[in-house]
């Protein structure tokens, strides 16, 4: 075996989880101040073949002619860069002593004595320094986070990819997303890429991102996505007290500018995977005939690299109008992540989840740009020979640790490729995860990774992991550009463009006015039919009353016909019985009389007698 194969074999099985002590292996030394200069090949086209990436979406065939397509070039930036790392530490009732961070602010240092560590080498009183573009300590709130980390980048319109990256518990969601009350990272940049685009909003999806590719979509297809967006939206969760929290926090917070854009429209759609036990499955896929269902069938989706450009193959994506449309997708997706009670975390994310924001623009002139945000949520590592995890855990856990092992050996291996610069050796193939994640950890995107730490004894061993990572990530340096925007032409709307005078002017205005008319039309139509329901609903319910108030009607007149009837019987039978009594009252008096009579008789008798 050759002494490369030795040393490729040798990585393999060091265990990122496991590391050994960074003051033992030369290459965790920290080393703030040191930077490595790399210069990166393009990403090699991967294996995977790019014939079957178009074979879905037939609808948008038409549109995906590379004829159309005259050339795709990137807006970059020159200025060599390496990822920025951000240190986040988590409130907790007694911090470690273990831990501070130095006068200036940007070195974190460990390495007081820890009892609870059962490794030798850890209870030493050695002190490590590990250097960060911005460590936030507890007292840091979520407005911070984002001015620093992120809002920048959307400001200038930047592709970037946020990783938030910690031990499980540490709060990478809670950055991420933030909790009821204190918006995270993603609703803030929500709020602020719709600020920012404000008018050159366009309501309706003309550009769409399919396999990597900006595709103007047919009228069929625009509406169609229209569709979707409609079906999927109407099964989301209703977040709107949340939202009007969030919005009133965001206010408060910050003040998001409006671009002053002309002759721009800008479209924005979202995406939402989980990469779990391996496996990707697509967080807001929901086909016409489940949209009533609660739960569809998850499939494990295919990740293709096509000449540079990594994309998940058949991957929903969502056209929104609005930050609230895409906080719902998120919380949609949220609700179908893996999640599960661990030892360090009672709802703990049990999967990598990836939420993409893509923002395509599109110019009169025919350009479009493409620019897009990942916010990437790790699942948190966890020591199983510690916690007792077994069964599915266990295997979950593996998994976890597996990619996030080879997440540090690709930035290792990126790391030390100065002295190796052929990008082949950095093993991105070995999970999903760095599959999917490999052009910003090339340095071709941008990369901002939070790296999230419970500042506890018990955690020591774990942190340090974290922290030698960190320390790898935060010293590399890319020498080749950073990829700001995709952007390309189409041949249709440059010969448009080439034409001259107020024609092309009036023809790219008649074509305009066509395809939002077409549209009308469409939502014209869909309005009659749910009208023709509605107006067969009022119908019904307006037979039914009618029926009813008869129904009553004839209730009352019968129920009155019977009251007369028995009034009149009543006055009837009280005629008669008066009669009778006045008859009966006739005879008593006759016998009166007559027994009156018979007295008298009787006692002229008696006298008679007497006498
Ligand atoms: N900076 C913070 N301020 C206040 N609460 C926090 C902070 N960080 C985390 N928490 C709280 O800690 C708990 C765990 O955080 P969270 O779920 O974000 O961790 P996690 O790193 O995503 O974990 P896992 O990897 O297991 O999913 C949550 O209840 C969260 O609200």
């Amino acid at each position: 075996m050759d002494n490369g194969a030795t040393k490729r074999q040798k990585r393999e099985v060091r265990s990122y989880l496991m590391s050994r002590e960074p003051s033992i292996d030369r290459r965790f030394r920290p080393r703030p101040n040191k930077q490595l200069r790399l210069t990166f090949n393009d990403i090699n086209e991967s294996g995977e073949s790019c014939s079957d990436c178009s074979d879905t979406e037939s609808d948008y065939a038409a549109t995906v002619d590379d004829e159309a397509t005259k050339t795709t070039v990137t807006e970059s930036s020159d200025v060599e860069s390496g990822p920025q790392v951000f240190l986040r530490l988590r409130p907790v009732e007694t911090p470690s002593k273990s831990y501070t961070i130095s006068d200036c602010g940007s070195v974190f240092i460990t390495g007081a004595s820890n009892e609870n560590s059962s490794n030798n080498v850890t209870k030493s009183n050695m002190e490590k320094h590990y250097s960060f573009t911005s460590i936030f300590d507890s007292m840091v709130g979520q407005r911070d986070i984002y001015d620093i980390c992120v809002g920048p980048k959307i400001q200038e319109e930047e592709s970037v990819t946020i990783m938030a990256y910690g031990t499980s518990g540490s709060g990478k969601t809670y950055t991420l997303q933030g909790d009821n009350m204190r918006a995270g990272i993603i609703p803030r940049a929500l709020a602020h890429i719709f600020a920012l685009y404000g008018c050159a909003l366009y309501p309706k999806p003309q550009l769409k991102l399919i396999n990597a590719s900006t595709i103007i979509l047919e009228d069929d297809a625009a509406i169609k996505e229209m569709q979707l967006r409609r079906q999927i939206l109407a099964v989301c969760p209703d977040i709107q007290a949340q939202f009007q929290r969030f919005q009133l926090v965001i206010q408060g917070d910050h003040t998001f500018e409006t671009k002053p854009m002309t002759d721009v429209s800008v479209m924005i759609w979202v995406s939402f995977v989980e990469i779990y036990n391996e496996n990707v499955y697509d967080l807001l896929a929901l086909s016409p005939r489940q949209a009533n269902m609660a739960e569809p069938p998850r499939k494990n989706l295919k990740i293709v690299c096509n000449k540079g450009q990594v994309f998940i193959k058949s991957l929903t994506s969502i056209f929104v109008k609005s930050s609230e449309d895409a906080l719902k997708l998120l919380k949609f997706g949220q609700q179908r992540l893996t999640y599960a009670s661990t030892a360090v975390n009672a709802n703990s994310s049990r999967s990598h989840c990836v939420f993409f924001v893509d923002i395509l623009k599109f110019y009169r002139t025919g350009l479009t740009t493409q620019t897009s945000y990942k916010f990437c949520d790790l699942a948190g590592s966890e020591r199983v020979d510690k916690t007792g995890t077994i069964g599915s855990r266990l295997k979950e856990a593996q998994r976890i640790n597996t990619s996030l092992m080879v997440l540090g050996r690709c930035l290792d291996a990126a790391s030390s490729s100065r002295k190796k610069p052929n990008p082949d050796v950095i093993p991105f193939r070995e999970s999903k995860l760095t599959t999917l994640l490999q052009a910003p950890l090339l340095g071709r995107e941008r990369l901002a990774m939070i790296v999230t730490v419970s500042p506890l004894d018990k955690y020591y061993e774990e942190n340090l992991n974290v922290l030698n990572f960190a320390s790898i990530a935060k010293n590399i340096i890319f020498k080749e550009p950073i990829i700001k925007q995709h952007k390309s032409r189409y041949s249709a709307f440059a010969d448009c463009s080439q034409q001259v005078g107020p024609d092309r002017i009036y023809i790219e205005e008649l074509e305009q006015e066509n395809i939002e008319l077409r549209a009308e039309i469409e939502q014209i139509k869909y309005e009659h039919v749910l009208q023709m329901q509605l107006k067969e609903e009022q119908l019904r319910k307006e037979l039914t009353d009618t029926f009813k108030e008869n129904m009553e009607f004839n209730l009352k007149q019968s129920e009155e016909r019977m009251e007369k009837k028995l009034q009149m019987q009543q006055r009837e039978f009280e005629v008669q019985l008066a009669s009778i009594k006045r008859q009966y009252e006739d005879k008593i008096e006759d016998l009166q009389d007559e027994i009156e009579e018979l007295k008298s008789a009787n006692s002229d008798i008696e006298i008679i007698d007497d006498e």
